[in-house]
């Protein structure tokens, strides 16, 4: 039997299993390729929020994705925590040294607003890791740390979609979810538009939502499929998961990866 196509995330590990490394590999499964991972950091998480967070030696995730790529071979790579300086520009060396497009989700604070990114680290990911991007997945508030845009509304979006471009992504997908109204995001490569609008769902259970999505579009680039289909069918897979976003210890609850496997509960 032939190999699905192998997908690698450069992530932390969310403790409590709804977003990081965990969200990305429960993605994986669900779409159909194999996951692999490379771990950035561990952190004590839970629904309420981020109790506790350690980096690994940079030698650690070097080691780790020099052990995948050599061997096994990856058809996409998606970035998520990488927490400091030092490990935004290790991985950004490690991607551009490898013949697979990347999603990177510039993560900066987790829905809680604990931070999971030094903010000595902001310029690294401006300068090194945005450039190997083949898809670049900020939400508004990392458009807002990232360049001098503020996003109130969608028009707004565009400008963001420009200034996020200038760092040298190939696409940016600008998400709109902490918008009101329907759940909007503009993927864009600078002259061509995608609007991508989906009803927005009234469930408080959203936690990975950012990883999800990301996660997804490496999975469906690494298939094979044109950026703007990945991005399409990755918006779709996490919509349907988090309208069976469920409730999980006393906080936030995670989006529910498996929506698209099992018969409803
Ligand atoms: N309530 C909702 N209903 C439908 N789609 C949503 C909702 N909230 C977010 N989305 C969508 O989920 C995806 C992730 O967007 P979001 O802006 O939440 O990312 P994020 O901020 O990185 O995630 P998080 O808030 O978990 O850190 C986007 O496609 C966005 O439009
Ligand atoms: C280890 C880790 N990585 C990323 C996130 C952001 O999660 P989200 O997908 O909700 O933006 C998180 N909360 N924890």
């Amino acid at each position: 039997m032939s190999a699905p196509p192998g997908v690698l995330t450069v992530a932390g590990s969310d403790s409590g299993g709804g977003a990081g490394i965990q969200a990305d590999l429960k993605t994986m499964l669900a779409l159909g390729v194999h996951g692999m991972s490379v771990l950035t950091a561990v952190t004590a998480q839970n629904s309420l929020g981020v109790q506790g967070a350690w980096e690994l030696p940079v030698e650690a995730v070097r080691a780790q994705y020099r052990s995948v790529v050599d061997d096994i071979g990856v058809q996409a790579v998606k970035t998520g925590m990488l927490s400091s300086a030092e490990l935004v520009e290790a991985v950004a060396d490690l991607i551009s040294g490898t013949d697979a497009p990347a999603v990177v989700d510039p993560v900066g604070v987790s829905k809680h607003g604990d931070p999971l990114l030094a903010a000595s680290a902001l310029d690294s990911v401006r300068t090194k890791l945005l450039p190997v991007a083949t898809v670049a997945t900020p939400n508004l508030d990392e458009v807002a740390q990232l360049t001098d845009v503020r996003v109130g509304s969608e028009p707004d979006m565009r400008r963001a979609a420009r200034a996020v471009l200038a760092f040298g992504p190939r696409w940016v997908v600008i998400k709109g979810g902490h918008l009101s109204g329907d759940a909007v995001d503009l993927l864009t490569d600078g002259s061509e538009e995608h609007w991508l609008r989906a009803p927005r769902h009234d469930n408080r259970h959203t936690h990975g939502t950012g990883c999800t999505l990301a996660s997804a579009i490496a999975s469906e680039l690494a298939k094979g499929r044109p950026v703007p289909e990945a991005v399409t069918t990755a918006k779709a897979y996490v919509t349907g998961a988090i309208a069976s976003g469920f409730a999980l210890g006393e906080g936030i609850g995670p989006v529910d990866h498996a929506w698209n496997l099992n018969p409803p509960r």
